[in-house]
């Protein structure tokens, strides 16, 4: 009720906020200066396929040109007007967007404009690129990807943390980032709801067995519990804060990370552990997608592979911005702790990794990889691989000192799952 009631004192306070039709959508883009001809005629279309907000596409056919207007709800879309969200989130987008395109240039789409009003962002249209969950649910590679999100995670968490930056002003960028609506659903949906029987959750009654196996672990819920700590305590970099595979969009050349609305100050390795964990959800979806055996160990190896380069292209990339830039005194001078805090960026990816695995299979938001396998048993299949994965990542996590053990855990959870 207390959130309802602030966030209805939000919405009121800024008296020109109402959800754009796509005609109003089309009218605020012709405010950004010279993007569009004079006259042009332009069309507009809702495309929003995410949980929370409107998206409208807005296009110029004469002239090829497009633009994209995100604009946030008072609420959570997928849910409808009972789950109240603060519209403080838009601006928290656009200026992680802003911040990010600074440190990870050509990484991000640029933003034209923020209307605090409206509470939306005009940005760059990146029709040209695909979602990478679908990419991959095509069964297509691509070749710059680990190259390109080690960069973004290695250059946007580096010098957004006390490492990379004055650690007086960090303390002023905490404060501009504090998000706790959107921290909150988090903290619900990935470190609490999978493992209670919460009205949130949201799984088949096939795997209703493995659900249960989650709610009596105790050696698993004390992992989640530590993991849950520090994503509610350890304020180490501005994270994306939401970098699974529906974030990304990717061409065989390009990569570009959109949507960091829950962008906030936390954990690094959550960041990582996001990507790794969507890679390897559809590593547990591949064997409805691809029928073929020999093409379906190539793609999962393909995907064994690139969760590998991308932990070993981020850690030398973060270590090689530690020798370089690091404004910390003494953490570049005490001998071992950079291997020390790597380490323990490490155990964190892996352990937050498998929450994020967790969280998707009997949760309240789900993933196409392997939501939109048609047949039953094939979809329980897929499930079943992905929550062994993940616990067993989350298992592992404070005992990890290599990359290659989480990738034998995937191995050996799919040889049991044949
Ligand atoms: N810059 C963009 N260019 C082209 N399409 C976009 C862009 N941003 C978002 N979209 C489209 O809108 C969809 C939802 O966007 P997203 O930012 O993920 O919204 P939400 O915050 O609601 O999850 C994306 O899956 C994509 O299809
Ligand atoms: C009730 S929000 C559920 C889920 O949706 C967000 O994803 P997206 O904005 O990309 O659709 C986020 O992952 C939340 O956990």
């Amino acid at each position: 009720m207390l959130i309802f009631l602030k966030i209805q004192s939000e919405v009121d306070k800024l008296s020109a906020y109402h959800p754009l039709t796509e005609q109003e959508a089309i009218e605020f883009s012709r405010s950004i200066p010279e993007f569009f001809p004079a006259g042009a005629v332009l069309t507009s279309r809702e495309i929003g396929d995410g949980n929370l907000n409107l998206v409208f596409h807005i296009t110029d056919a004469a002239s090829g040109k497009g633009l994209i207007v995100k604009q946030a709800l008072p609420y959570a879309k997928v849910v409808g007007e009972s789950w109240p969200l603060t519209l403080d989130r838009a601006r928290i987008e656009s200026e992680a967007l802003i911040l990010q395109n600074e440190l990870a240039p050509g990484l991000v789409p640029t933003v034209y404009k923020y209307d605090a009003e409206l509470a939306l962002t005009v940005m760059e249209d990146l029709s040209d690129h695909v979602i990478m969950r679908q990419g991959l649910v095509d069964g297509n590679k691509y070749p710059k990807f680990a190259e390109d999100i080690s960069t973004f995670m290695a250059n946007t968490l580096f010098f957004t943390s006390d490492l990379g930056m004055n650690q007086q002003d960090k303390k002023e960028r905490v404060k501009a980032f504090i998000n706790p609506d959107l921290c909150k659903i988090t903290e619900d949906l990935i470190f609490d709801d999978p493992y209670t029987d919460s009205p949130n959750n949201n799984f088949e009654a096939a795997i209703a067995d493995a659900a249960e196996a989650l709610r009596n672990d105790d050696a698993l819920h004390l992992e989640v519990a530590i993991l849950r700590n520090k994503f509610l305590t350890n304020a180490q970099a501005l994270l994306h804060g939401d970098l699974h595979t529906g974030s990304v969009f990717v061409t065989a050349q390009s990569t570009k990370v959109i949507d960091p609305e829950f962008a906030y100050y936390g954990p690094i390795g959550f960041d990582v552990g996001a990507v790794i964990a969507n890679l390897l959800l559809n590593y547990a979806g591949q064997a409805h997608w691809i029928k073929d055996e020999a093409e379906l160990a190539d793609f999962r190896s393909y995907l064994l592979g690139s969760v590998r380069e991308i932990w070993t292209k981020f850690e030398n990339k973060f270590g090689a911005l530690w020798d370089e830039h690091n404004a910390d005194r003494l953490a570049s001078s005490a001998s071992g702790y950079k291997q020390y805090y790597i380490n323990k960026l490490l155990q964190d990816s892996i352990g937050f990794a498998g929450c994020k695995m967790v969280r998707r299979i009997v949760g309240l938001a789900h993933v196409a990889d392997i939501d939109r396998i048609e047949d039953a048993a094939e979809r329980e299949k897929a499930q079943r691989l992905a929550l062994e994965i993940g616990t067993s990542l989350i298992h592992l996590n404070r005992q990890a000192i290599s990359i290659e053990q989480a990738i034998d855990i995937v191995l050996s959870a799919t040889t049991k799952h044949v």
